[in-house]
């Protein structure tokens, strides 16, 4: 290994600092004589805390600034929430490794009420995502659902000043700050689907810097990355122009990927859900096709819809 330092980019929220450490402090565990080096970056995604991110639309919020710091050689590296990843990396960049999956759920979060079900009619509920708005209103037609941007803290702190009811946050965020206490409920799949790479994190270099990719793929959990691999096939597959209802989910047991996948109404009001099984290997190709077969059978109207009333 010829290279002695290598430099960190990260965002400045509580959790990103807690990924970029995380990986940072197991490459120096690995590498014990590697300086490994944290550099803060601003990106658009936290300059723009009060608007929906749904209503912005752009791809790649929370990660450009970082990948032209890449580009540029600032930084060697980036540690991102696989989630948050366009599924399209810009030229000259790739996803050196993906780590073990920890928890893909999402949890409700209440001061008052223990589940979903127990919530009273009309009761208010935060989140921006379309994806838990959606399959949340499928579930509970009754639910008042509010937005509720900004870091996991910011959020937290609107649930305990009253504004809702109860929250929708990932279970994967919370763990990883030691919050996992104020988890409520996970909520079951059956009424909650994940985002695509939920609860994965990415590890993003430059696909010339052959140096650093090999150092870096001993933190690359394959199962975890033939899971994923076929989730951002399916988003690949359907993606429209903005934030769409659509949750996926992955998962490899007996050597066997199993992948379901529901595009929702924004209302929750109709719903295609399917499940595909396979070899984890072709997991991209498991992903184009369910995604087509969802297109076909109803969900090409309902992201015309969508695209309509944006
Ligand atoms: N959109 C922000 C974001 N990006 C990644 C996570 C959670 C951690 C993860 O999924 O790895 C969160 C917070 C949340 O959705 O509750």
């Amino acid at each position: 290994m010829k290279r002695k330092k290598i430099t960190i980019g990260t965002r400045g929220s509580k959790l990103a600092l807690w990924q970029a450490n995380h990986i940072a402090d197991c490459i120096r565990a690995q590498y014990p004589d590697m300086d490994v080096e944290l550099l803060h970056i601003v990106t658009t995604g936290d300059k723009i805390l009060d608007v929906p991110l749904a209503k912005i639309g752009g791809k790649g919020l929370f990660t450009k600034e970082l990948e032209t710091a890449m580009l540029g050689g600032e930084i060697d590296l980036a540690v991102h929430s696989l989630k948050d990843m366009p599924t399209e990396l810009p030229e000259g960049l790739l996803l050196a490794a993906i780590t073990e999956r920890v928890d893909a759920g999402d949890a409700f979060i209440s001061p008052n009420y223990g589940t979903v079900d127990n919530l009273p009619q009309g009761a208010r509920i935060g989140t921006s995502s379309l994806r838990r708005k959606a399959q949340l209103l499928k579930y509970r037609p009754d639910l008042k659902i509010g937005d509720l941007r900004g870091n996991l803290d910011t959020r937290l702190n609107k649930l305990e000043n009253g504004e809702f009811d109860g929250i929708i946050l990932a279970v994967a965020g919370l763990k990883r700050l030691g919050w996992q206490d104020k988890i409520t409920q996970v909520l079951p799949q059956d009424i909650c689907l994940p985002a695509v790479g939920q609860g994965a994190l990415a590890i993003e270099a430059r696909s010339n810097d052959i140096e650093v990719l090999e150092m870096l793929a001993f933190l690359n959990h394959q199962e975890t990355r033939w899971a994923v691999e076929a989730e951002r096939a399916y988003l690949a597959e359907v993606e429209g122009g903005c934030q769409i209802p659509i949750g996926v989910s992955g998962k490899i047991e007996q050597e066997v990927l199993t992948l379901e996948a529901a595009i929702l109404s924004v209302d929750g009001a109709r719903q295609i859900r399917q499940i595909i099984s396979g070899s984890p290997q072709e997991g991209k190709k498991l992903g184009h096709y369910l995604a087509q077969q969802m297109l076909d059978q109803g969900g090409r109207e309902i992201l015309q819809e969508l695209e309509v009333n944006h």
